[in-house]
């Protein structure tokens, strides 16, 4: 069980959009947490009524090279599958942002076996600092600090522009097999959380994959610290993976731009942990859409201080949680612009 939403407001327009949920047509506190949703979107957006939101979802995608040590289901050569899968509009995240029109962005940070696009298909951006995605975290680092640096770099570059283009709520997502190993590795390290409950099943790996799993995270995370790693960037590079650098970078961005960011599932909510590590104010920017299946998420989240407005066994990641969580803000929002108050209704308030 995580514990529900909610929010005391901290602004003035916070603090008015509180009074106006107290004055709307309906006994206080019967829209749950809707209520702390719109005074939570009204606070950070800085307007005591917020009009509909203008979101935007970024997909961002790399290879691992840790996947040659079996620990997922599939093979490597999906994640440029899928990528391709994005742009011709046929994986879960391309359905939900079409419903519920909002921007898809596919960026290639280092998918190893790129698939050509079709003709006349949006193009995925592509900016790869290593080629061939990142080098296995069981036997070096997963990144040299400036190839970590450029999809970082990558990722807040991608924020930039959606706020330029008038986006008001940024959504983060990845696709890289393996990437819960790394995810996973990367949680114990920042969040002190063992291996053993860090580990989950990623896309389906049975007992004894996922007891190797967990071994190979294990011994990385001491190999690491052999190596005397300390910062969030030392960390990152030594045990990440480059959509994961990318998303925290994205992340941060967004934060610094005072823009609201709906999180997804596990490896994205392990980048923002990074990027909350490297940058503390980023954590006011964010708001967590579900509880994953994966094992490690809740332990993320809780590390975060963050409940999850969902809980429905989703463990899919690209975004999709925080795509059908959308529905959910957009509803708290217009609620809390368009219904009536008391006094104009002429209900009796108590
Ligand atoms: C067809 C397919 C579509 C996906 N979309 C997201 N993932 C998810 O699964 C991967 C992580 O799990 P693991 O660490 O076990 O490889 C990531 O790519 C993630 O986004 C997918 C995985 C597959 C197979
Ligand atoms: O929670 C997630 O984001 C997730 C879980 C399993 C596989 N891929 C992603």
């Amino acid at each position: 069980m995580t514990a529900p939403f909610r929010f005391a407001p901290t602004t003035p327009a916070g603090h008015a959009a509180q009074r106006r949920q107290s004055q709307l047509t309906k006994p206080p506190g019967s829209l749950g947490q809707l209520e702390d949703l719109a005074v939570w979107l009204a606070d950070r957006l800085g307007e005591a009524t917020p009009a509909r939101l203008v979101p935007a979802i970024a997909v961002f995608a790399a290879d691992h090279g840790v996947a040659v040590e079996d620990v997922s289901a599939f093979p490597m050569e999906v994640t440029g599958q899928m990528v391709a899968n994005f742009v011709a509009g046929g994986a879960a995240i391309s359905v939900l942002a079409a419903e519920h029109q909002a921007t898809l962005r596919v960026i290639d940070v280092g998918v190893a076996h790129p698939v050509p696009v079709p003709p006349g298909a949006g193009a995925a951006l592509v900016v790869r600092p290593i080629r061939a995605g990142s080098r296995n975290l069981l036997c070096e680092a997963a990144m040299r600090a400036d190839e970590c640096q450029v999809a970082w770099q990558a990722g807040a570059e991608v924020a930039r522009q959606l706020v330029a283009q008038g986006h008001t709520l940024l959504i983060g997502g990845e696709m890289g097999i393996a990437n819960t190993t790394a995810a996973a590795a990367l949680l114990c390290a920042l969040g002190d959380i063992a291996p053993e409950h860090a580990v989950g099943r990623g896309t389906g790996i049975d007992d004894a994959r996922h007891a190797h799993k967990t071994d190979v995270v294990r011994r990385a995370l001491a190999r690491a610290q052999a190596a005397g790693t300390d910062t969030p960037h030392a960390w990152l590079a030594q045990l990440g993976g480059l959509e994961i650098a990318a998303l925290a970078g994205f992340y941060e961005e967004a934060g610094r731009q005072r823009v609201p960011v709906l999180l997804d599932g596990f490896i994205s909510t392990v980048a923002a942990l990074v990027a909350v590590r490297h940058q503390p104010a980023t954590a006011h920017w964010l708001l967590a859409a579900h509880a994953s299946a994966e094992a490690g998420h809740r332990h993320a989240l809780a590390v975060l201080g963050l409940s999850p407005l969902l809980d429905l066994g989703l463990r899919l990641g690209e975004a999709s949680g925080a795509a059908i969580a959308l529905p959910l803000l957009q509803a708290a929002l217009a609620l809390h612009r368009s219904m009536a108050t008391f006094a104009e209704a002429g209900v009796a308030n108590q």
